[in-house]
């Protein structure tokens, strides 16, 4: 009898479990997610990829938040091809051959929202930036009239400042880990010295960073909580609305200023006394005695664009100066790490590095100096090759497709639609970088023909391209390109015996 009850039982089909009232309820929000869903699914349905991916934004989400966005990335190209769907409403592209149309030079792709997320918030107001504004008449407000700072032509008027900051860093290793032969957390100091870069650059004034050999005002801390959710949220930038950008919860929260904002504006405010005063700007923090007249920094060139030109709007200063800091720090900071966490893991690429700097006459300045760094061409592959297999903005830089539509890898693409480029996958593309893309070996920047490494450095997405390209890639290049062969040259850097890529051993080699 018990047997036949449950069976009876469990026979019962499940919606004869709910009332009439509970059936209704669920097919109209079944029904209605459907009819919600099949638009967005058909519009783009010629295009491969995960079949969720066409239904809902969460698993590039997942991806994101899993941290294997950048091999997720590759593994999908690999399997559906240079064109796949990553959301309902956007593309990746893996096809260097598209970086023209995507990217263009005029500017006819707009960001996405994806860029809404990026954008900075003072006391719940968002402030105009460079890298993240979706406006291109803001765009060209800010970019025209600071491009020529940042042109190769200014760039050696940047070295002294530089020059200065990797005293400080080399004075540091060898107080704190060659003379003690304590283990150094080379990660850590490599990112202390790249936001001092820009803070002396930018201002006349490290950060603080290198001599308190600790992160001040907890500024590195801010900016990886600040990009660890960021990057989630701009995978589904409605959630930003929710969460971060809730004009409730902001008026709820106490507001806070980013510190980065803050140590600008205060950089700014100082300036403005020392003008009023008329002081002959001298950097008193600055032990070289770098005169800020004779080598301008960034902030002196902004402000006298400022005084030049009557357009700029009174924000722009601030948001130049902080946009040096929130674009160009961190992202040369993982540049310069991915370089060492190579070469060390690499040891024929690091002793082929320092041969070429034993063996290239001239190299005998207590530093290298950015024209001396341009004969050393294993340098110069070994940089790309970095950010080749690591870019240091390694998602797809989402653009929209303008209303007319467009033609990507052969397919017509509505407008609206969001489509970006993964650099993680195009730089691993087999055509273009050969079947070994997967692996470091610089070596293949210097064996290409002349066509061969056009084709490569055409397809590089490191520093992104088009109108939107990246405006400190010189300053970027300056940096590195001078610290690693003095440091090479000056210390020697080797894993520990129990070896984790984020510590060193340092000897003096002088
Ligand atoms: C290794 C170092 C760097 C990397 C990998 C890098 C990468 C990039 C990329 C990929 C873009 C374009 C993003 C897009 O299309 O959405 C970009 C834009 C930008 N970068 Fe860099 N960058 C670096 C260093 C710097 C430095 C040192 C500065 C400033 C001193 C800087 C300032 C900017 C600014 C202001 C933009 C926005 C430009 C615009 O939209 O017109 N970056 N960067």
């Amino acid at each position: 009898e018990k047997m036949e009850l449950s069976g009876h039982v469990t026979s019962l089909p499940l919606w004869s479990l709910l009332s009439q009232k509970g059936t209704i309820i669920i097919c109209f929000v079944l029904g209605s997610s459907l009819l919600w869903l099949l638009p967005s699914y058909v519009r783009l349905r010629h295009v491969p990829g995960p079949f969720l991916a066409s239904l809902t934004n969460l698993p590039r989400l997942l991806w994101v938040y899993n941290n294997d966005a950048g091999d997720k990335h590759t593994v999908l190209h690999r399997k559906y091809g240079p064109l796949v769907r990553f959301g309902p409403n956007m593309l990746s592209v893996s096809a260097p051959s598209e970086i023209g149309t995507i990217y263009d030079i005029h500017g006819k792709f707009p960001k996405s929202d994806f860029y809404r997320v990026l954008s900075f918030y003072v006391k719940g107001n968002a402030i105009p930036g460079l890298f993240a504004t979706q406006d291109r008449r803001i765009h060209n407000l800010l970019r025209r009239p600071i491009a020529g700072i940042y042109s190769m032509t200014n760039l050696m008027s940047y070295e002294p400042m530089i020059d200065s900051t990797i005293h400080c860093f080399f004075e540091q290793l060898d107080q704190r880990f060659v003379q003690t032969s304590q283990v150094c957390e080379l990660d850590v100091w490599l990112q202390l010295f790249a936001f001092d870069v820009i803070g002396s650059i930018t201002f006349s004034k490290r950060l603080g960073f290198l001599e308190q050999g600790r992160d001040i005002d907890r500024i590195m801390e801010n900016s990886w909580r600040y990009f660890r959710v960021a990057a989630v949220i701009s995978q589904m930038p409605w959630l930003d609305y929710i969460w971060t950008k809730n004009p409730i919860l902001q008026r709820l929260r106490k507001a806070k200023t980013n510190p980065i904002v803050a140590f600008a504006s205060a950089r700014r405010k100082e300036r403005a006394i020392e003008a009023e005063k008329g002081s002959d700007v001298i950097d008193t923090d600055n032990e070289k005695g770098v005169q800020r007249l004779k080598n301008k920094d960034f902030l002196t060139r902004f402000l006298e664009v400022e005084s030049r030109d009557p357009a700029t709007p009174p924000w722009a200063v601030s948001a130049w100066s902080t946009s040096n800091i929130t674009a160009g720090s961190d992202t040369t900071a993982i540049l310069l790490r991915t370089i060492f966490y190579n070469l060390l893991k690499h040891p024929h690429s690091l002793a082929k590095l320092r041969q070429e700097i034993d063996i290239t006459p001239g190299l005998d300045t207590e530093l290298v100096t950015w024209t001396q760094s341009l004969t050393l061409p294993y340098l110069g592959a070994c940089i790309k090759e970095a950010g080749r297999v690591h870019p240091p903005l390694g998602l797809p830089y989402e653009r929209v497709v303008p209303p007319e539509g467009a033609t990507i890898c052969g397919q017509r693409i509505p407008g609206g639609t969001v489509v970006g480029m993964s650099p993680w996958a195009t730089h691993r593309d087999y055509d273009t970088f050969g079947t070994d893309s997967d692996l470091w070996r610089p070596e293949r920047w210097i064996e290409a023909n002349e066509s061969k490494r056009r084709q490569m450095e055409n397809a590089l997405l490191t520093f992104g391209a088009g109108n939107r390209s990246c405006i400190g890639k010189h300053i970027s290049f300056l940096e590195i390109s001078k610290l690693l062969p003095s440091l090479v040259r000056k210390f020697d850097v080797r894993l520990p015996l129990l070896f984790s890529f984020r510590l060193a051993i340092l000897k003096s080699l002088e």
